[in-house]
């Protein structure tokens, strides 16, 4: 798909009067924004796994962002990350900041505010992790236990189903941080599975509309895009179960991992296409494929939810990597299952869906299950 950008200056003065509607910043940045600052700093140096130091001396995640922080900005993250509860990170805010100021004579903050706040985060830290080691199998597993098949498919017998019920997935022994910082790649195995489609198609900027339901012309352009491509059907603006919207995301912003049919419970299949290319993070992730897709104005990546008997696909859980530089626009499109009447809904349980690009078959997904 490629994004013509001829009218890219009238669309840069919507964004711009989108924006100032949105963030009416007459009067800020007010606390709030400084706390949402604050949360974003210290989300980003929890996932990216950051050292404080590094931070404060102005390289966030490789990049020189030239802004180099004082000891009271770094005594504010430090509180900040303490009563987020993110103990260690706090910690080494303050000890910077404490750092600073011995030896580098910030004047910024008192010593005594630096040196109690410290010591009170090692108190709540120790508190925290000295009474018998935290376990969080448990909250995960709740989190992440099997969801309920959804009403009106097929009943399985249950000695098939013990046989083909996947084996418990433990999302827990899934490694976001690892997949966002580029350390946990997919396995040839799962990279087989994989696979890309060139695609040529039109989209001109001025269509794009920001924050705001798409128009019906742009609707019908992305809806013959995403069809062509998945044989998979998108129903004209006025047939959607749910608006298309561009989705505008900056600095700090992410997503935990989820299901989409969390929220969308026949959303078969997750269109997601980007219009931008963020300059740091913003990855979406797939933790079962130990995956993430780098956004690229003009791509899109496509994943089943479900498989072809409406069961979800647990395998789908995905969210995206905090943006640490840059800003990030996306349009989910949600294809529901009630709109394939030309699919053939199979039965068998764990079977998924024949995968086809361009009207051709991909390649047809054995009943297995990894
Ligand atoms: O923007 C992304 O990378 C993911 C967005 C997403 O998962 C969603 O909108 O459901
Ligand atoms: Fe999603």
């Amino acid at each position: 798909m490629k994004i013509n950008h001829s009218d890219g200056n009238s669309l840069q003065k919507r964004i711009s009067r989108y924006l100032e509607s949105v963030y009416n910043i007459s009067n800020g940045p007010n606390q709030a924004d400084y706390d949402a600052a604050l949360c974003s700093i210290i989300n980003v140096q929890y996932v990216y796994n950051l050292a404080a130091k590094d931070i404060a001396s102005g390289f966030l995640n490789g990049i020189n962002t030239k802004i180099v922080l004082n000891a009271r900005d770094c005594f504010l993250l430090g509180q900040f990350a303490v009563f987020m509860t993110f103990y260690r990170s706090g910690m080494q805010w303050l000890e910077y900041a404490l750092h600073l100021k011995q030896n580098k004579s910030d004047v910024t903050i008192q010593l005594e505010q630096v040196s109690d706040a410290l010591a009170q985060a090692k108190i709540a830290h120790d508190k925290r992790y000295s009474a018998q080691k935290w376990d969080n199998t448990r909250y995960f597993r709740r989190r992440f236990a099997p969801l309920s098949e959804p009403t009106g498919t097929q009943k399985i017998h249950p000695t098939q189903e013990a046989i083909l019920r996947p084996p418990e997935v433990h999302y827990i022994t899934k490694d976001t941080h690892g997949i966002c910082q580029g350390r946990v790649q997919p396995s040839p195995d799962e990279t087989k599975e994989l696979f890309c489609c060139p695609y040529q198609g039109h989209l001109r900027a001025r269509d794009i509309y920001v924050g705001e339901e798409l128009s019906p012309e742009t609707h019908g352009v992305l809806r013959q895009i995403v069809e062509r491509i998945s044989g998979l059907r998108v129903p004209d603006s006025s047939g959607m179960l749910y608006d298309l919207h561009v989705l505008s995301h900056t600095a700090g912003d992410y997503y935990p991992a989820h299901l989409d049919t969390d929220e969308h419970p026949t959303a078969l299949a997750t269109f997601l296409i980007y219009f931008s290319e963020v300059s740091k993070g913003g990855e979406s992730y797939f933790l079962d494929a130990n995956l993430k897709t780098v956004p690229k104005k003009g791509s899109a990546v496509m994943t089943y939810n479900l498989y072809s008997c409406g069961q979800n696909d647990e395998s789908a859980l995905h969210g995206f990597c905090p943006i640490s530089f840059g800003e990030k626009w996306v349009t989910p499109v949600w294809i529901m299952y009630e709109h394939q009447t030309h699919l053939q809904c199979l039965s068998e349980p764990y079977l998924r869906h024949e995968i086809l690009v361009n009207g051709q078959s991909k390649y047809k997904h054995q009943n297995e299950h990894r």
